[in-house]
């Protein structure tokens, strides 16, 4: 199910945004001596990045990663990797430990095993998941146009997988919906009148293949909180 939380200014979203995920993160540490989010890459989250940057957080004992992540370049400008470390592995969170979903060249069966593995055993489940989404509905790299949606949103699959969106740039590596889902605090964070249409078109309807952000908006398991603002 969902929550939705509205704001006029994205700045004012980004900071209580970030309030609440380090309050979050705090207890996690304090209640096991570490803690684990998942944050999104795209357009969206430079701002909630820089505000979540700077508090002060037990970072040493966090670890970053993302949910997802284009299978490019850390110097290209679409690397999700790249925009987190420029945005969020800075000023007080400089210490946080990041766990990489682009390892090599090649997104071989190999790699995969290996970071399913690492996952498991390092940072699943998440305390902590940021969700984006896209126009088309996607959320991670769950794309609906891939072949491997039905995989990526099946209840017995891996951590981690590869996707081939037949609709946007490059091939991904991103976590699993039944992964995700075992998170134990889930956020969304969308901005623009387009995608609150967007959001509205989601819950209207239950087809999660053909919108995979309503697997997160409606299983009754979930408490996706969702953060939009103008
Ligand atoms: O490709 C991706 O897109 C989504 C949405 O990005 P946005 O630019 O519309 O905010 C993002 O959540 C995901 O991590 C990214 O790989």
């Amino acid at each position: 199910m969902y929550q939705l939380n509205e704001f006029t200014q994205r700045s004012e979203l980004d900071e209580a945004l970030a309030e609440n995920v380090a309050q979050l993160l705090i207890q996690a540490v304090k209640q096991k001596g570490k803690a684990s989010i998942a944050v999104s890459g795209g357009s969206t989250p430079k701002g909630f990045f820089n505000a979540l940057s700077q508090k002060d957080l037990p970072w040493q004992d966090i670890t970053i990663t993302l949910a997802d992540e284009r299978w490019v370049g850390i110097d290209s400008d679409d690397s999700n990797t790249r925009l987190v470390h420029e945005n969020l592995l800075q000023n007080k969170a400089v210490n946080a430990k990041f766990f990489h979903l682009k390892q090599g060249d090649e997104l071989t069966d190999e790699t995969l095993a290996d970071l399913n593995l690492a996952a498991k055993s390092s940072i699943l489940p998440l305390d902590v998941l940021i969700l984006g989404m896209g126009e088309d509905g996607h959320t991670a790299s769950l794309f609906p146009c891939s072949e491997q949606i039905a995989q990526a949103l099946s209840s017995s699959t891996a951590p981690l997988l590869k996707v081939v969106p037949q609709t946007a740039p490059y091939q991904r590596i991103t976590f699993s919906f039944a992964y995700l889902k075992q998170s134990k605090n889930t956020f969304l964070h969308i901005s623009g009148t387009n995608k609150h249409a967007v959001l509205e078109q989601a819950i209207a309807g239950n087809d999660s293949r053909a919108m995979p952000i309503r697997a997160f908006l409606q299983d009754p398991a979930i408490d996706t909180q969702v953060y939009w603002a103008e």
